[in-house]
């Protein structure tokens, strides 16, 4: 039998999260966990995740989103945990259980030998990913236009970047992201370069994004800091599961310019897809800024855009995104 959960990651507007300590008498107490619990019969999980949260924390959920899920085999249970992105809460969140509450930054790692409930490791690693995952093309418009609209892009937010060049060689990638790292100093950027782990590798970039043909080839994780991989399928999306990347991008959810023959997914087939994947997942193709708002609706981890990039602008972000301690 799997147990159904819900927890929520209450996110502030200052970029943290909370976690809480499971209090003794429970199973597992000491450990630290999102606040929730099990799924009552009858409930939906929005239901759980409100009734859990006043329960433990006496606060009323304004704004949550459904992120991601994951099945875990813990000795006493099988269980499905359903995350939730809460955006938007009324109260201050209290020790209702007589957990310990505490807030987290997620670009820190968790203290040495911290107990976290081992469901929820991949999560805090996928709580430092942002919303938005620009893509270069710098091969249409230029090396200096598209670092203008780099830097433009991190001046409003951009803080993940996929130099995506396909027909460049090696070194003048090497020499674009050596740019990109001067242009963009003041911001914490990071890089990955579409392409093979050994060519992310020699250009120094902080990963590598793996194109959907070499999911099937590549035997295990490449090592490097952070692997992003293109799906878009069901296919590949467990095939780059398996792989152990941090996070898929899955598309084309519209029509896009990059990809004219490609049969767009849709918003149902993309959340559909998204759902029974346990990674982050950006929505890709044909997007703006102005599609982040209905991406996170939907589960994603946000956007991926590559025209869009110039036109997105942090504006545009609706701003419970960014998190909101709500009156
Ligand atoms: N609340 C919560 N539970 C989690 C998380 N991650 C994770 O693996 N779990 C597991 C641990 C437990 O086996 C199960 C939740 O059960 P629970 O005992 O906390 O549920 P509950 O709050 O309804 O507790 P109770 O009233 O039945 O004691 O889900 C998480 O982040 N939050």
């Amino acid at each position: 039998m799997i147990l159904p959960v819900v927890a929520g990651i209450l996110l502030n507007g200052r970029g943290g999260y909370l976690l809480a300590q499971r209090p003794p008498g429970k199973i597992m107490a000491g450990f630290w966990e999102f606040p929730g619990g099990k799924v009552e019969a009858g409930e939906t999980l929005r239901q759980a995740l409100d009734r859990e949260l006043e329960e433990e924390l006496g606060i009323r959920v304004n704004c949550a989103t459904p992120w991601m899920s994951r099945q875990f085999d813990y000795p006493h249970a099988r269980v499905v945990v359903s995350f939730f992105r809460v955006l938007a809460w009324s109260g201050t969140p209290q020790a209702c259980e007589f957990q310990k509450l505490s807030w987290f930054d997620p670009e820190e790692a968790l203290p040495e030998g911290f107990a976290l409930l081992p469901a929820n490791l991949p999560l805090i690693r996928a709580l430092s990913l942002p919303p938005v995952y620009g893509l270069t093309r710098a091969h249409e418009l230029g090396e200096e236009p598209m670092l203008a609209v780099i830097d433009d892009a991190c001046r409003r937010g951009l803080r993940l970047l996929q130099v995506r060049e396909k027909f460049w060689s090696a070194v003048q990638i090497a020499c674009f992201v050596q740019k990109i790292r001067q242009r963009t100093q003041p911001w914490p950027l990071r890089i990955l370069v579409n392409g093979d782990p050994e060519l992310a590798q020699r250009t120094g970039a902080d990963g590598v994004h793996l194109p959907a043909r070499l999911l099937e080839i590549l035997k295990g994780r490449p090592d490097l800091p952070w692997v992003g991989a293109s799906c878009h399928s069901r296919t590949e999306l467990e095939q780059a599961q398996g792989l152990g990347v941090d996070f898929a991008v899955l598309g084309p959810v519209c029509p896009t310019q990059t990809h004219p023959a490609a049969h767009p997914l849709g918003w149902p087939e993309f959340t559909a897809l998204r759902h029974e994947s346990p990674l982050p997942v950006y929505a890709l193709g044909g997007l703006t800024g102005l599609a982040l708002n209905q991406a996170i609706q939907q589960g994603a981890q946000g956007i991926a855009v590559m025209r869009g990039l110039e036109d997105w602008a942090e504006e545009k972000i609706p701003s419970h995104l960014c998190g909101q301690e709500s009156v």
